[in-house]
């Protein structure tokens, strides 16, 4: 494969990433690839560094050393800010304003088109709630207003930390449908969750345990590498696989000055 194929197949690439938040080591030296048009995964049980990577994808995480390359650029250049959709954990809507103000205001901000707003009420199933105040909505629905305020712009990459803790079943499996016909349109997802039995939900699973990847591949190979029929005793049985975690990975990596450093808005 030439270099050219790899950048336009490629949406994100990461190697030999170091990252620490406060004065522990989070990251020990990740690496991975995540596929364009594709909706990947990201797995993995609390605390293993999930909301870490996605911040060092997304460019405000101050990195120890490695590279983040992601669209062909290095991530948290300024290039990237108008073709990336980052929805963190807490919903960031305005409480005071109503969902088509909040999707208008950040539509204005983006420079997206008009019709960009009534696009997004559409695509989230948001238009009942569309002149209802933020801070009267459920947190399904604030969540969801959050996701919308993403697709603004019709970002290529969506880095998207959680997006179904707190939905009920039904909206699960439409936003999943939702994140397949984005991708089927070209846009690449990365989907973080601790909810195993969304893993068969994904193109792609990346397993994470304690800032390591521990697997990178489709569900189907998953099931049939660990040879089991769900994905949550999938995974478990490739963390058995692994062992404990190696004292190795606790040494902290000698810093490199200069070296990708980001803003930290830990
Ligand atoms: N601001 C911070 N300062 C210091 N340590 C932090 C900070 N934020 C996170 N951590 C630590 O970094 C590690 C990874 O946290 P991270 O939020 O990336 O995990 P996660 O997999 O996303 O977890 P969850 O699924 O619970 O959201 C944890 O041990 C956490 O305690």
């Amino acid at each position: 494969m030439t270099i050219t194929a790899d950048v336009a197949d490629v949406a994100i690439s990461i190697d030999g990433l170091h990252v620490r938040r406060g004065k522990s080591p989070v990251l020990h030296g990740l690496r991975l690839s995540v596929p364009r048009g594709q909706v990947v995964g990201l797995l993995g049980p609390s605390g293993c560094g999930k909301t870490t990577l996605m911040r060092s994808i997304v460019g405000v995480q101050q990195i120890e050393s490695g590279t983040v390359t992601v669209l062909g650029q290095p991530g948290g250049s300024a290039g990237l800010r108008h073709r990336i959709g980052y929805v963190t954990q807490a919903a960031s809507v305005y409480d005071d304003l109503t969902v088509r103000q909040n999707l208008d205001y950040f539509r204005r901000v983006l420079g997206a088109p008009a019709g960009d707003t009534q696009r997004v009420l559409e695509a989230t199933a948001l238009t009942p709630q569309a002149e209802r105040l933020a801070g009267d909505l459920s947190g399904g629905q604030r969540s969801r207003v959050s996701l919308a305020t993403a697709l603004l712009g019709s970002p290529e990459l969506l880095v998207l930390d959680e997006p179904t803790v707190g939905l009920d079943p039904v909206l699960r499996v439409e936003l999943w449908g939702m994140f397949h016909r984005l991708a089927a349109s070209g846009v690449s997802l990365l989907v973080s969750s601790h909810v195993m039995d969304e893993a068969t939900r994904c193109d792609r699973l990346l397993l994470m345990r304690d800032g390591e990847i521990l697997f990178d591949d489709t569900p189907a190979a998953l099931l049939a590498s660990a040879g089991k029929s769900d994905a949550e005793g999938a995974f478990l049985e490739v963390i058995t696989r692994q062992g404990p975690p190696t004292p190795a990975r606790h040494v902290l990596p000698r810093k490199r000055p200069g070296h990708g450093a980001r803003r930290e808005h830990s």
